[in-house]
């Protein structure tokens, strides 16, 4: 058998209870505790009997009987106390899991997270830790305790006669092996077990989160479909993973019985040739009895354990899974307006589908650049290379100068601002929201840009101001108040180029003539780069972008190309009649 999987699980074990080792220690303690007090009853029982047949009622006899009953209490007190112990450390163990995986799967790349759907990562995340719970509390305490549990009787054993630990000895690693032997199998049916339960959840996810426009639409039928479809995958292969644990059980509870019978045949035999007493005949009986507890206790464990080890290949894979995107070694950039250079970028989300090709363009530091462009022509695409979500697959992209994959992401990062129409709000207090969870910024900063961008009134009527909840995905706001809070949230985080992808798309003619004053603002001593359908909002950029299907078809000053009556975006212009869309 590969020690591979064994490794594994030490290895996570010891990353995971190393901060814990005193409790750890504390639980190992009353675990040794535990198991001299469990060898110690039979061995009084057994003078009870001795005692009974010899001497009758004695007083001797209530002696032996009132320590029984202490020692019982004492067991069932070390019992309690360590179960407590073990439901601490597993908590503290599978907690700093669950955020290590949730900090690693927020690091990978926008790829990763758009090819699986949100609940089958919270699946991945929680779920399979939950299923650890165990294997990090009693597993390894219960293997230990047991398996010295198991050690003591065989001692016990042979202190009333050698035949007794040698033959229960071999007797256990028979069993040993061949619960080892039955366990393989079912890894990989509890494998697919936890796929079928993210598949389940990931759909879950995905309907609850569409729920206003399934129901709008009509497609409850296709939900309850797939519903029914996953649910029943699920079920299946985890009542398949279930039962195939069930021949093992059999089997065990089999073995046992044979054990009990070896152990009555050796203490019948040893009573026939004198060596043993009444009352040792029956304490064998009882030491036998006990062993079948470890015995059964390691089976079920190792049940559990495949469990375990799907999930702990899953959380490994998950593990594993580096970002496409690495960061930089650090280049620095000077303060200030940043200048952005595009020099024959090409990138498809997939390798043989381009979505720009060979895409050049500059922007001076404090010029605003206006990108306009069919739907589906790749402007979008433009700012989420820009921030490092995806890299180009040929050609590079700098700011003033320094390559992208020269700087650290947090550094690039803290230098950008992006506004869409998807606007991602947090069940937390307006502040926060506003904020993005930055302590530094002060209150008064934010009531300040609240009243710049005409949210004031807004803020008035907020039952507890900034403290007030905005609840889950920024619940009682309509879409046009969760834009202007996005907006809102440039104006505090203060970068060096701000791009506007349709961030006005959802606000009312006049909403967005108290914003645009605001923005001519935020684009002061700033670059910037404005995504846009309508030709009305990008009147303020000097240069101009016209893209189509991954290239671009005109790029120039807008003033040069505006007078140019040959060109393209002065056509557009032209036609420009209240709202005309390119
Ligand atoms: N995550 C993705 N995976 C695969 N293809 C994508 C992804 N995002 C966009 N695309 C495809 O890339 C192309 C360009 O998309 P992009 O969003 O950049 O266009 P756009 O010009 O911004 O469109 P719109 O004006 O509608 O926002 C489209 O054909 C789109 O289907």
């Amino acid at each position: 058998m590969s020690l591979r999987p064994f490794q594994r699980y030490f290895a996570l074990l010891a990353r995971y209870l190393r901060p814990q080792w005193l409790m750890a220690l504390l639980m190992a303690l009353l675990l040794l505790v535990s198991i001299g007090l469990q060898l110690e009853n039979p061995r009084i029982l057994g003078d009870f009997i001795d005692v009974t047949v010899k001497q009758g009622l004695s007083q001797t006899l209530i002696l032996v009987a009132l320590l029984f009953l202490v020692i019982s209490l004492l067991n069932q007190a070390v019992f309690v106390a360590s179960e407590y112990l073990c439901e601490k450390v597993a908590w503290t163990a599978t907690n700093a899991l669950r955020s290590d995986l949730l900090a690693h799967v927020l690091t990978l790349d926008q790829g990763f997270h758009k090819s699986h759907t949100q609940g089958e990562l919270l699946e991945r995340i929680d779920g399979d830790v939950n299923d650890l719970t165990n294997f990090f509390s009693k597993f390894v305490v219960h293997m230990l305790f047991h398996l010295l549990l198991l050690i003591g009787i065989l001692v016990v054993l042979g202190s009333i006669d050698w035949i007794l630990s040698v033959s229960m000895g071999l007797y256990c690693l028979l069993v040993a092996g061949a619960l080892t032997w039955m366990r393989r199998p079912s890894v990989d049916r509890w494998v697919m077990a936890r796929q079928a339960s993210s598949e389940f959840f990931g759909f879950m996810g995905e309907s609850l989160q569409a729920a206003e426009d399934i129901r709008g639409n009509g497609g409850l039928n296709y939900v309850w479909q797939n519903f029914y479809q996953r649910f029943s995958r699920w079920y299946n292969t985890t009542c398949y993973a279930g039962w195939s644990g069930g021949a093992p059980w059999i089997i065990s509870q089999a073995l046992f019985t044979l054990g009990r019978v070896l152990g009555l045949a050796l203490g019948a035999y040893l009573w026939s040739i004198h060596i043993a007493s009444p009352g040792t005949v029956y304490l064998i009986f009882l030491y036998s009895n006990l062993l079948m507890q470890p015995l059964d206790k390691i089976q079920w464990q190792l049940q559990d354990l495949n469990q375990s080890e799907s999930c702990i290949r899953r959380i490994d894979g998950l593990f594993k899974t580096s970002s496409a995107i690495q960061d930089g070694p650090g280049a620095h950039l000077a303060p200030g307006a940043l200048a952005v250079s595009f020099e024959q970028v090409s990138f498809g989300y997939k390798q043989d589908n381009p979505v720009l090709q060979d895409v050049s363009f500059q922007v001076p530091a404090g010029h605003v650049l206006g990108i306009v462009g069919r739907t589906g022509s790749g402007k979008t695409t433009i700012s989420r290379l820009l921030f490092r979500m995806y890299d180009p697959q040929s050609g590079r992209i700098c700011l003033n100068g320094v390559p992208l994959t020269e700087m650290r992401l947090k550094d690039l990062r803290q230098r950008l601002s992006l506004i869409t129409q998807d606007v991602q709000l947090f069940d937390a207090s307006v502040r926060d929201n506003l904020t993005f969870f930055e302590r530094t910024i002060s209150d008064e900063q934010v009531l300040a840009v609240l009243a710049e961008i005409g949210l004031w009134d807004w803020y008035q009527v907020l039952p507890e101001g900034l403290d007030t909840r905005l609840g889950p995905t920024g619940n009682g706001l309509s879409a046009g108040e969760s834009q202007l809070l996005a907006f809102a949230r440039v104006f505090l985080t203060q970068p060096d180029l701000v791009l506007l992808d349709e961030a006005s798309s959802r606000l009312d003619p006049l909403t967005e003539q108290v914003i645009e004053k605001a923005v001519d603002q935020l684009f002061a001593g700033r670059s910037g780069i404005v995504i846009a359908h309508r030709l009305a909002t990008i009147q303020r950029a000097d240069e101009i972008l016209v893209v189509e299907d991954g290239r671009i078809l005109e790029a120039g000053p807008r003033a040069t190309l505006a007078a140019d009556p040959n060109s393209h975006f002065a056509r557009l212009l032209q036609h420009e009649q209240g709202e005309v869309f390119v």
